[in-house]
């Protein structure tokens, strides 16, 4: 089983305006509400390529119905801890002049001691039935920065653990070397200070993250550039495909979630590589973070091309 931790689940709300200028009054085209947050997000897509996917975390009791309708409906099995709050509502602004997407993320409720100690008890219980844990998002407030690296620390010798986040909630959490970590190229440039101006300075920082913190794989996503999967001894490079773009939010999660599957199904890093990005390129293709189908996958497979550049730098 993929069990998905999200601590600061949200509703996302995207509105679609024709452009987005600072103090103006905008009409709304249209808008949506989809149930997010980075680990539900992921957990979503596992479910929809029928993997055994249960997740966890904290919800807000307040408008806990929404979120879990739609769990329901989806058939995701869930497990939150329920906090005597609302769930955050997230608001993205979709600009179609300019094809870009503004988010403006609430920081969520706020979580006591008590909350802390029972989902560290939850974490420690789901690791047993795991294969993989992955753990994704921003924390609500009053959880502690280390919090990340504490639950990897707990649950590492009984589950491979899957980390994104950034900031420094990624840069305590690397020091208990979960097993993958996904930054995007502006979190490995913001959180650990690497130079992101070309594929070789991207894989010499990934390369160090590596070592440094005994961490197995390091997947940079580079947005409509692709993405770039290295360890000590493997670096592929995914080429990105080129599509209609609705909304790139969720792309990371969607591209988290068909890795970690297809990993946790056959260990090949190359076909992980192409499911993930398959699953990020459609997820793209979506306003919101609205899910694609199943033949939408089988026909997005052939596009992908991934190229072993291991002797390209590994070897100079
Ligand atoms: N504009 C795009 N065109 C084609 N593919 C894209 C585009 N944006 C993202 N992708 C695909 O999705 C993958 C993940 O995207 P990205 O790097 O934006 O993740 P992210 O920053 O973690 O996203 P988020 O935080 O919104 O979930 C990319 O590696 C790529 O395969
Ligand atoms: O505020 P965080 O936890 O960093 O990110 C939350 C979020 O932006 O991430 C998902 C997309 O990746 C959305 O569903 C959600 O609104």
């Amino acid at each position: 089983m993929i069990t998905t931790i999200t601590l600061n689940p949200a509703i996302d709300r995207t509105i679609v305006v024709d452009e987005c200028t600072l103090g103006k009054v905008h009409r709304i085209k249209s808008s949506r509400e989809d149930i997010g947050g980075k680990g539900i997000n992921v957990a979503k897509v596992i479910n929809l390529l029928k993997g055994d996917t249960t997740a966890i975390g904290f919800l807000g009791y307040e408008n806990k119905n929404k979120i879990e309708a739609f769990l329901h409906q989806e058939k995701i099995q869930a497990d939150f801890i329920h906090i005597h709050d609302r769930t955050r509502v997230n608001t993205k602004v979709v600009d179609l002049k300019h094809r870009t997407t503004t988010e403006f993320n609430e920081s969520g409720f706020r979580i006591h001691k008590d909350h802390i100690e029972q989902i560290k008890q939850k974490v420690v219980d789901y690791a047993k039935s795991s294969d993989y844990m992955i753990f994704s998002g921003s924390m609500p407030e009053g959880c502690p920065m280390g919090l990340y690296k504490e639950l990897i620390a707990l649950v590492k010798g009984d589950t491979r653990v899957v980390l994104d986040a950034d900031g420094a909630l990624l840069r305590e959490g690397v020091k208990a070397s979960p097993f993958l970590i996904k930054p995007n190229i502006h979190e490995l440039q913001n959180t650990f200070g690497i130079k992101v101006e070309s594929i070789r300075d991207i894989v010499k920082g990934a390369l160090d993250i590596v070592t440094t913190f005994r961490i197995q794989w390091v997947l940079v996503s580079m947005g409509k550039d692709g993405s770039i999967l290295v360890s000590r001894n493997k670096i592929l490079l995914a080429k990105p495909i080129k599509v209609d773009v609705k909304s790139s939010v969720g792309a990371g999660d969607s591209m988290l979630g068909g890795f970690i599957y297809s990993y946790s199904r056959e260990e090949d890093p190359m076909k992980a590589l192409k499911d993930g990005t398959v699953c990020g390129t459609l997820a793209v293709t979506k306003e919101g973070t609205q899910l694609f189908n199943l033949e939408q996958v089988k026909a997005m497979q052939s596009k992908v091309i991934i190229n072993d550049v291991s002797q390209h730098y590994l070897h100079d």
